[in-house]
């Protein structure tokens, strides 16, 4: 079994895989100050919850967008699991080529992305994730990752704008029923639902022009991925589990190396 571990700005989640199957994920909430061992106690008992063996666990990969979360992490796998795991960044074979300026400075999540989705769908696409910001990923049909495009993310623009004025509160992030409201906490849904629909769909329209690829497939991941994508008109598939799928595809790739 192999234990993926994709760590976000606002949450971490685990994944146990059995060959090519996702048996179960876990989603904890990203906190800097988390030890190796208060690590190990939460996957531990997550692990047993499931009633999986944790010694039926081979092999451990993760990707990390918080530098400083990820030696506890490592810690943790050595210590609890005796595995050293496999961390995606420079050295880690992932048969993409990377066409940003600095390859290093690419978020881990992104690149995951990419060979997750490339693996499973083919190029030329373009992914977008809804995490703490909206990552919106080209890559070509000769599995070339062009960069793309960062975005502030639904979640904290929602709370960029409660906070900032007295008299507005937290709502839901939810699809109101019209998009002229007609009280504050429909009219702030309306803002932030319907503006998100149409900058999901413009980045996109803009990413395929200057691609100038035909067909490029569109593919969106994260937990709010669903909800804006029942309205967006580019978005051709939603696959909440991308990050951990593209985690298994890069450990296979470097399986022979662990
Ligand atoms: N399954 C879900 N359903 C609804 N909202 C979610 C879900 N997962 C995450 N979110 C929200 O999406 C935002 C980003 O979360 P996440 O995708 O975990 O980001 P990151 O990868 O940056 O940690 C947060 O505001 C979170 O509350
Ligand atoms: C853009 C991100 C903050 C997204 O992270 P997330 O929303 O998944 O927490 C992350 O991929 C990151 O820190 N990237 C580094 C900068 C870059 O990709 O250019
Ligand atoms: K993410």
């Amino acid at each position: 079994m192999l234990l993926t571990i994709d760590v976000g700005n606002t949450n971490i989640v685990f994944g146990i895989y059995s060959g090519k199957d996702l048996l179960t994920h876990w989603r904890i909430s990203t906190h800097k100050e988390q030890t190796e061992d208060e690590y190990g106690i939460i996957l531990k008992s997550l692990i047993a919850d499931a009633g999986i063996d944790f010694r039926k666990i081979k092999g451990v990969i993760i990707s990390s967008v918080v530098p400083t979360i990820t030696p506890y992490l490592e810690k943790m796998s050595r210590k609890y699991l005796g595995i050293k795991p496999l961390v995606v960044g420079p050295g880690i074979k992932t048969g993409i080529n990377i066409k940003y300026e600095n390859p290093r400075e690419v978020g881990a999540d992104r690149i995951v992305n990419a060979v997750g989705a490339y693996h499973k769908y083919g190029g030329p696409l373009i992914i977008v994730d809804f995490g703490t910001a909206t990552t919106f990923d080209a890559v070509s049909s000769n599995l070339d990752y062009l960069g793309g495009a960062i975005a502030p993310g639904l979640g904290i623009s929602t709370e960029a704008l409660f906070r900032r004025a007295a008299r507005l509160y937290r709502v839901e992030i939810a699809k109101p029923e019209k998009v002229i409201g007609r009280n504050t906490a429909s009219s702030m849904q309306a803002g932030i639902f319907y503006g998100y629909v149409g900058l999901v769909d413009h980045i996109v329209e803009r990413m395929k022009k200057e691609m100038g690829e035909d067909n490029v497939f569109v593919v969106a991941t994260g937990g709010l991925a669903s909800l804006i994508c029942s309205e967006t008109r580019t978005v051709d598939k939603v696959d909440p589990m991308l990050t951990l799928e593209g985690l298994r595809i890069i450990y296979e790739k470097n399986a022979e190396s662990v």
